[in-house]
């Protein structure tokens, strides 16, 4: 049982927020998309309209990479959305961001310096030892209580995750609690069920496939993007050098060979592409799987017409459907097709989910939102589509001051 906000007493209660707001950012080092702020919207107003004091906690790209920045232009982008001034302080966890939390009265808000700043929050430990960590030492004795809306880092167990749920009274935000109503049930949704396996996370969609398939949840599996170039080639079909050569330079080989097994195990229940769409003269080609290989240099960039035929009949009786990644490269426009059309015939189904971070915002770009829930989280959501308990979920279940189960 897990408590959220309407369990805290929030007037005058000095809060820790942890919220996934890890975007794009620009050539200056500033917020470039800020729709995973947005997200957070309604708990951190809700909670600065009830009187809470509340230091924001977030983490921002990883050690080495471009978008590895400051959370000052977070700060100020949250300024405007909440339609108050909202502090920055580049500190996390020393005096400096005590001072500052100590120093917020009721109904202030103040975001602290990127956690992944400090070497111990891009460890992975469990929730005692995470609890001894300096972040969750240094912040423990300036908060009244831990409020977790990061859904989407929900399946890293760092210190901010799921060490100072561990010491402090703890509650999931509203992006947490709509999350977990929905993924956390997903044997509960109606049959058929039908998994849209597409995208280029080779490895964690076959993790995927293989699970909802072994535990029975997934009445069928639809496989698109690279995920359906990998099974292709498992089941011998010759994609051709191109695609071949991707797969290979993705690290993905293995990947054949577990598809191969998967096809071996449950191929009455996995739906391969029956044609690829390659770029030929510069226009969309679609050629038929029987017609590969392709030309020389063609690569298969997304599932053609008939394809979108044969899933969309398999799609005809689904009562839900659970979609993660592209089904083609959507960036370039030749390439669209397969994306908008397999997206936009899920919209018509009673229960329709989408799972990760970047499709969700590609789907907004080609105005294809219509869905039952879409989630916030990329990695997150596919751990729980699987019906697998995240850590940061486990802490929240475990942290200390939980309402009884009958409240
Ligand atoms: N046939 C293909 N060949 C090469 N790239 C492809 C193909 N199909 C899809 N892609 C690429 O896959 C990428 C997206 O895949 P990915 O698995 O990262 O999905 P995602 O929604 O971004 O995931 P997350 O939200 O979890 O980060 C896109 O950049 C798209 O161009
Ligand atoms: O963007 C995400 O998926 C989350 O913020 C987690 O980020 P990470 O994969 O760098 O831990």
């Amino acid at each position: 049982m897990i408590a959220t906000l309407d369990d805290l007493d929030v007037e005058g209660t000095t809060v820790g927020v942890r919220v996934d707001v890890n975007s794009p950012i620009d050539d200056d080092g500033r917020l470039a998309d800020d729709a995973r702020l947005r997200a957070h919207v309604d708990t951190l107003s809700e909670l600065v309209d009830r009187g809470g004091r509340v230091a924001v906690l977030a983490h921002q790209g990883r050690p080495g990479g471009d978008d590895f920045v400051s959370l000052e232009s977070h700060a100020d982008r949250l300024s405007e959305l909440l339609g108050q001034p909202v502090d920055y302080v580049d500190a996390t966890f020393t005096e400096a961001a005590r001072e500052a939390i100590r120093g917020l009265g009721n109904g202030d808000c103040v975001v602290l310096e990127n956690t992944r700043f400090y070497s111990e929050e891009y460890m992975e430990f469990d929730p005692e030892r995470a609890a001894r960590t300096h972040l969750v030492e240094g912040l423990e004795s300036v908060l009244d209580a831990y409020v977790n809306d990061a859904f989407a880092a929900a399946h890293r167990s760092q210190p901010s995750l799921v060490g100072l749920p561990t010491v402090l009274p703890s509650y999931a935000g509203r992006v947490m609690e709509s999350e977990l109503d929905v993924l956390g049930s997903i044997e509960e949704t109606d049959e058929p069920r039908v998994y849209v396996l597409g995208g280029a996370k080779v490895p964690d969609s076959i993790d995927v496939a293989w699970s909802v398939l072994e535990k029975g949840l997934a009445d069928h599996v639809l496989t698109a993007g690279v995920v359906g170039n990998v099974f292709l080639i498992a089941d011998g079909v010759d994609l051709g050098d191109a695609s071949s050569d991707f797969i290979y330079e993705q690290g993905y080989w293995d990947e054949i060979d577990r598809a191969a097994d998967l096809l071996d195990a449950y191929g009455d229940r996995i739906a391969l592409p029956r044609d690829v769409a390659v770029a030929r003269n510069g226009e969309r080609h679609e050629l038929g799987v029987n017609a590969l290989p392709p030309g020389d240099e063609e690569s298969a960039m997304d599932i053609g017409e008939s394809t979108l035929d044969y899933y969309r009949r398999i799609l005809d009786d689904a009562e839900t459907i659970i979609l993660n990644g592209p089904a083609g490269v959507f960036e370039d426009d030749r390439f669209q097709t397969g994306t908008r059309q397999l997206y936009g015939a899920a919209t018509a189904i009673p229960t329709s989910i989408v799972g990760g971070g970047d499709t969700a915002s590609a789907l907004r770009r080609l105005g294809i939102d219509d869905f039952s829930h879409i989630s916030t989280g990329g990695g997150a959501a596919l751990r729980m589509l699987t019906a697998e308990s995240l850590p940061a979920v486990t802490a929240l279940e475990n942290a200390p001051h939980q309402p009884a189960a009958d409240d």
